[in-house]
């Protein structure tokens, strides 16, 4: 899990002219990002250099020029001459737990009582959209504009998935949401696009913007539509429906628009909920933060709201956004940077595909320098080319990847991306039959890295097998894979050039201990993409057997803590290939179990939680999210970090490498930096080296 972001940094704006420039950067941007969808500037940047602007505004009040965006709807960039029943108003933010208790403390003051129901809802990341419907018909629909007045775009009507042409009753009402693009949808809209003029969309949000507003183009792309509040139409009705809608809690209107047959979040994994303290408030921000990454369609935050519609009039409205609502931000996933290079890499199953060098750029809280491409003809179908700014984006664990690259940045000074004709690795020939491209030699082409990763110190730790030793093996035929050094004979090894009597039984005896490995070993050994040490340890206590993991669908492996859809496909497919290897492994007695843990029961709907883990109870770490940090002495001086993070897991804890507000115990090492200041910020309990090996001694 990302830790919750520090209040985000500003672009320092040394004196007037600097200021000028930067509103006139900001204005520029913000037009571009609400209009065509084709700004410069990542959200970041943007959030950046606006904050730069209220900074340099707040300490020089007599320079404030009329343009500047701050405290502005779409920072006073767009508008629109079809004025809006009621303003649409942007949101305030917050960035972490304290921000959110300050500002519902401040409401709470505010209206002289305490607010009894929040509403919780994910912050969708599209463009706001108000859809009048009259006697239950789609009439028209307007954009945001300016907040008073927006744009019509009726023109979109009957593309838009979740918003109905017709209501499931006849009646007149206003409902307004977030229009957006699924993932299926970008990439179906960007293959469209591509076909017609070989140019792309930067991300499904601008996507979504210059989609919405286009006209007359060729081609139609689907949208998708969510719900979020839903008025009176005219503003002054005074039908019973008009008098409901002004009285009634926000999160019983929600129920009303989806009878309606209106797309709302109900439907999704991140469902509006209501809370009543701000812990569950804070509780169900964490569950959305955590669902992000296996959304379909993107999210930027969450959004809190005084569920009641007296809290919400008395609270009332600022100039750009209402006093009742917050937008509890999460980190940005996407950033611009320049794709300098593409490498091609041939994987373990002689998969060879391409990565991207980029420009580092940071985003959530990590460096990114590669991220993946997939396949040639996915550069094909994004036009992408050397030298593109391009949009990267990345989510908690999973890989980081290229969108696409911003066409309307490029200088012409971009160069197309060079495809391989040969195996990169051994030079033999490339199978491009299929979309990944292979080398015809398959898993033969890269046997020598793949036995050497299988034997290694956190996998089979296979003593005084070297690389050398592995050639050699593979050169005089005896192996092909990891499976086959357990059938090694003693005979075959004394063959070998440089093979003595007692190196071949020193040998043999450290093959014939690599056997009794546990589970997670043995999987992680199978160098399965997407499944480390740390993976492949939950994997294993989660099935508890090779034969249970074996059997698992891709709901099935979905259940496996951080384990996302792609990553669950990736696997399957991987150990579908990997079987006969498997079977090798089995029939040479190799240990397919993990010791402290039970088979996951077939049908993990049925089975509760659906978890194969042993109960913790009893355990000493059971129910501990547990950090080890630092170089590890005294009793745990020999163990490796996959070592202490396996004891952990045995002792019934969980393993994690991030201090957050989550975890429940430190164990610090010599020389433990920032992680050790952080968990002493948050209160976590932090012990030593040796008093933890006396807490887990048990297990050691
Ligand atoms: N990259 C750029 O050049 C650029 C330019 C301008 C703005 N921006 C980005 O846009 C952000 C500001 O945009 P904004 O003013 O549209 O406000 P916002 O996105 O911060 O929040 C307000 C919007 O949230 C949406 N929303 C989503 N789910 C909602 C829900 N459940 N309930 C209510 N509203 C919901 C609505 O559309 C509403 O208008 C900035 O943070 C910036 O990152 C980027
Ligand atoms: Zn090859």
């Amino acid at each position: 899990m990302n830790d919750a972001p520090a209040a985000p940094a500003l672009t320092a704006l040394a004196d007037q002219a600097a200021y000028a420039a930067a509103v006139q950067l900001a204005v520029d941007a913000a037009a571009a990002y609400y209009g065509p969808g084709t700004s410069p500037l990542d959200d970041d940047a943007y959030d950046r250099l606006v904050r730069g602007i209220e900074a340099y505004e707040a300490d020089h009040p007599e320079q404030v020029l009329p343009d500047s965006p701050t405290g502005k709807v779409a920072g006073g960039a767009v508008s629109g001459d079809v004025p809006h029943t009621a303003p649409m108003l942007s949101l305030d933010n917050v960035f972490d737990p304290d921000g959110l208790k300050r500002w519902t403390a401040g409401l709470e003051r505010r209206l002289g009582r305490p607010v009894t129901v929040w509403s919780v809802e994910p912050k969708l990341d599209g463009l706001a959209i108000s859809a009048r419907y009259r006697r239950g018909r789609l009439t028209r629909l307007v954009t945001r504009g300016d907040g008073s007045a927006g744009e019509d775009v009726s023109h979109a009507i009957g593309t838009i998935v979740g918003l109905p042409e017709r209501l499931a009753e006849p009646v007149t009402v206003e409902i307004r949401g977030e229009v957006m693009m699924t993932a299926e949808q970008f990439e179906a809209a960007c293959a469209k696009r591509t076909a017609h003029d070989g140019t792309t969309f930067a991300n499904p949000r601008s996507a979504a913007a210059g989609t919405l507003r286009a006209q007359d183009r060729p081609y139609v792309c689907e949208l998708t539509f969510f719900g979020y509040g839903a008025l009176p139409l005219p503003p002054g009705d005074a039908s019973d429906l008009a008098e409901r809608l002004r009285t009634l809690p926000h999160s019983q209107i929600m129920e009303q628009v989806a009878a309606w047959g209106v797309a709302t979040t109900a439907a999704t994994p991140v469902a509006g909920i209501v809370a009543t303290t701000v812990q569950e408030v804070q509780a169900r921000i964490e569950q959305i933060a955590e669902a992000r990454t296996t959304l379909p369609f993107g999210i930027d935050g969450i959004v809190v709201k005084a569920d009641l519609a007296d809290d919400q009039n008395q609270a009332g409205f600022g100039s750009r956004a209402p006093r009742w609502a917050i937008a509890y931000k999460l980190p940005a996933v996407e950033k611009i940077t320049k794709l300098i290079a593409v490498e091609w890499n041939v994987g373990r199953t002689g998969i060879i595909a391409p990565r991207a060098e980029l420009k580092p750029v940071e985003i959530d809280g990590s460096v990114v320098t590669y991220a993946t491409l997939h396949n040639a003809a996915d550069i094909t179908r994004r036009g992408l080319m050397l030298g593109d700014s391009v949009t990267v984006y990345k989510a908690g664990d999973i890989i980081p990847r290229v969108q696409a690259p911003l066409v309307h940045l490029r200088t012409g000074t971009e160069q197309p991306i060079a495809f391989p004709q040969v195996c990169p690795n051994c030079g033999d020939a490339i199978d491009s039959s299929q979309e990944r491209w292979r080398c015809v030699r398959g898993r033969a082409c890269r046997a020598l890295a793949s036995i050497t990763y299988a034997a290694g110190r956190d996998q089979l730790d296979i003593e005084t097998l070297a690389a050398s030793r592995i050639q050699q093996l593979l050169d005089a035929g005896f192996i092909t894979d990891f499976a086959d050094l357990f059938t090694v004979t003693r005979e075959q090894l004394l063959t070998l050039e440089r093979m003595g009597a007692t190196s071949a039984d020193k040998l043999l005896a450290a093959i014939e201990t690599a056997k009794t490995r546990p589970l997670n070993r043995v999987f992680c050994a199978l160098g399965v993409r997407g499944t480390g040490r740390s993976m492949s340890r939950r994997i294993a206590r989660h099935f508890g057997s090779m034969e249970a993991i074996l059997d698992a669908d891709a709901d099935a492996v979905q259940a496996v803590d951080g384990m996302g859809v792609e990553k669950a496909k990736l696997m399957l497919e991987e150990l579908a290939e990997l079987r006969p290897l498997i079977g090798k492994l089995i029939a040479a007695g190799v240990s397919m179990t993990e010791p402290g843990a039970v088979a996951a029961p077939a049908d993990p709907a049925a089975g509760g939680e659906g978890t194969g883990e042993a109960p913790a109870a009893g355990l000493p770490l059971a129910g501990m999210a547990v950090v080890a940090t630092g170089a590890m002495t005294g009793p745990l001086e020999a163990l490796s970090r996959n070592q202490v993070n396996e004891l952990i897991e045995r002792a019934g804890g969980k393993a994690s490498s991030s201090v957050s507000a989550k975890t429940s115990l430190l164990v610090a090492g010599e020389k433990a930096g920032s992680k050790r200041a952080k968990a002493e910020g948050l209160g976590v309990r932090i012990v030593t080296c040796e008093e933890f090996a006396d807490l887990v001694a048990g297990f050691l």
